[in-house]
């Protein structure tokens, strides 16, 4: 059974609809990667399975039983609050400290419970925010953007420890990442966002396609070539293999 379904899902804001008929699913144990343009929904989408955000059309529908973990894309803390990590941990109440432990652990910094939390470096500070989503041993790991903020190889070792966590806990992850070359290698499954489901498959299904180079192409030249993607055709029949037609005479290296 599916950790949670995402059926024929519509988002707006005001009059303005940012998302319209996504599906999608994610199954146990899997690392799937949500790529897309700037302002495409990507948030939105972790925003509407998280319940945070109300569809006008369609469902999310959540395993029964199925825990879900979020780690967001940015979380607002004053500087000047002098807080260690383990008693921001503690936050949500009733967190017992050998959880905290395992969860910081799990996250790849065992040693940072009594850290301050405003010395933290950037990557440091994104896996205390992951550990905070793994205390509650989630079955599913929502993660928006991560890396943000990091150089290359701080993002690099934060895949990594995702893909450490997934073969420690078992959980899936659903990921936004603006990362394209490492998320083809971290990735069970890419899809491609643009306000709907645009092109989506394995990352060897993508990378064998004729429009790998145009979405995930080496380099800026790939990461622009993403942005510059040509959306507005028929998206009634594209899961994976990508039939259908691309103008990416951009995309060429
Ligand atoms: N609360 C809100 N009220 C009104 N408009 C919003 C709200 N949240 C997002 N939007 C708009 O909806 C669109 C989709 O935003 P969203 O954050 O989901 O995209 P995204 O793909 O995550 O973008 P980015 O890659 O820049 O983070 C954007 O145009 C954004 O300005």
């Amino acid at each position: 059974m599916s950790l949670i379904q995402v059926e024929d899902l519509s988002v707006c804001y005001g009059t303005r609809m940012v998302l319209s008929g996504v599906s999608l699913s994610v199954e146990p144990g899997e690392i799937v990667t949500i790529v897309g343009p700037n302002g495409s929904g990507k948030t939105s989408l972790l925003r509407a399975i998280i319940g945070a955000v109300k569809p006008v059309k369609g469902r999310v529908i959540q395993g029964s039983g199925v825990k879900i973990g979020y780690v967001p894309q940015r979380l607002q803390i004053d500087e000047t609050l002098p807080i260690t990590v383990s008693r921001f941990l503690k936050l949500p109440g009733g967190v017992a400290v050998a959880d905290i432990d395992q969860s910081l652990k799990h996250a790849g910094v065992p040693d940072l419970a009594n850290a301050q939390l405003s010395k933290l470096s950037g990557g440091q500070f994104q896996r205390v925010l992951l550990a905070r989503a793994l205390i509650g041993k989630p079955d599913l790991l929502l993660l928006d953007e991560a890396t943000q903020g990091l150089d290359q190889r701080g993002s690099a070792s934060f895949y990594q420890q995702i893909e450490t966590v997934r073969r420690d806990t078992g959980c899936a992850v659903l990921m936004i990442s603006h990362e394209l070359h490492v998320v083809m290698s971290a990735s069970d499954r890419v899809i491609c966002l643009n306000g709907h489901v645009c092109c989506e498959g394995t990352p060897a299904v993508v990378a064998s396609a004729p429009e790998y180079r145009a979405l995930f192409g080496t380099g800026t030249g790939g990461a622009l070539a993403l942005y510059r993607h040509e959306h507005d055709h028929d998206h009634g029949h594209d899961h994976g293999d990508h039939p259908h037609d691309h103008d990416h005479t951009e995309a060429a290296e």
